[in-house]
């Protein structure tokens, strides 16, 4: 592999440095791939919650990705936080200019309960958006509005997969488990096979931006050409590090650790299929 291999993550800010774009550039960098960002929303959040937002507007969105698209490589994207119907239908448009894997976190609710996407935009992220992606990684309850389906067993998760795979044309999808109980383990369908991620279950309440760190691994190993089941296998175990290592810090869930990857050389995932 010659040239640097980048991605690009479209995404909302975090200033307490956990989650969204700054959760992605930090999995980038640690993954060696160039870390390229576009961002939709400017939270003012930490790890106890979102005080106030700020979308940035529709043209300032479109400079951001232009600026990008026109003159940067791009091996892989992921979007994050889209907050808006006229969000999602712009990143649509520009998407058909990028020819790369398309990892889509679908962020509705951040850890601390506040909503990060309208009532619009998330029916049209599922009608639109979604037929676009290489893979869709929700947690379960955003796998349960996604589908409409109620998921409290790992039998339910692995339903919810193929109903995204078969109802809405997402070319994969990966269900993780992080909000359920018993071992952390998550189900990747790909139309073919559904594979299955397992780690031990780590007790800590410091797990703020673990959606993101995972999805931007993904998306950095995508990027890399790794089959997807290897780069989802990989991106566990990189989020697994990180939660293992993960910071007490902040009145609320702190955050993951993003160069836990250089320290936890033991990270036991089971993978399956
Ligand atoms: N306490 C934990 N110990 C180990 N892995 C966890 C823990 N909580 C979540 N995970 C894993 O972290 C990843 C993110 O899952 P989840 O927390 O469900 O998503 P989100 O952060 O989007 O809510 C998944 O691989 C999940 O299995
Ligand atoms: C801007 C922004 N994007 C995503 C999130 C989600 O973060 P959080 O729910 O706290 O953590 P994970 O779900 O990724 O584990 C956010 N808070 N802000």
């Amino acid at each position: 592999m010659s040239q640097v291999r980048s991605a690009l993550t479209i995404a909302g800010t975090d200033p307490s440095g956990g989650a969204g774009i700054q959760a992605d550039l930090k999995t980038f960098q640690e993954l060696k791939t160039y870390g390229m960002s576009v961002i939709t929303s400017v939270v003012a959040q930490n790890t106890t919650g979102v005080r106030s937002v700020e979308h940035m507007p529709l043209s300032m969105i479109e400079d951001q990705l232009d600026a990008v698209i026109e003159d940067m490589p791009t091996h892989a994207v992921k979007t994050g936080m889209i907050a808006s119907k006229p969000m999602m239908e712009l990143i649509v448009k520009k998407l058909e200019q990028v020819d790369a894997p398309y990892v889509m976190d679908p962020v509705m609710v951040a850890t601390s309960g506040d909503d990060l996407i309208d009532k619009e935009g998330r029916n049209f992220l599922r009608q639109y958006l979604l037929p676009l992606t290489t893979v869709v990684t929700p947690n379960i309850p955003e796998a349960e509005f996604l589908t409409g389906l109620s998921i409290t067993t790992e039998e339910d998760m692995k339903g919810a997969a193929e109903y995204l795979v078969h109802e809405y044309g997402v070319d994969a999808a990966l269900i993780k488990g992080g909000h359920l109980k018993g071992q952390a383990i998550d189900f990747l369908y790909d139309g073919k096979q559904m594979h299955s991620y397992a780690a031990e279950r780590i007790d800590t309440k410091n797990t703020h931006g673990t959606g993101c760190t995972y999805a931007a691994a993904i998306a950095a190993y995508l990027g890399k050409d790794y089959p997807l089941p290897e780069a989802v296998k990989q991106a566990k175990a990189f989020v697994t590090a990180a939660i293992t290592k993960s910071f007490e810090l902040g009145k609320g869930n702190g955050p993951t650790n993003h160069w836990a990857v250089r320290e936890v050389t033991e990270r036991k995932i089971t993978h399956e299929s």
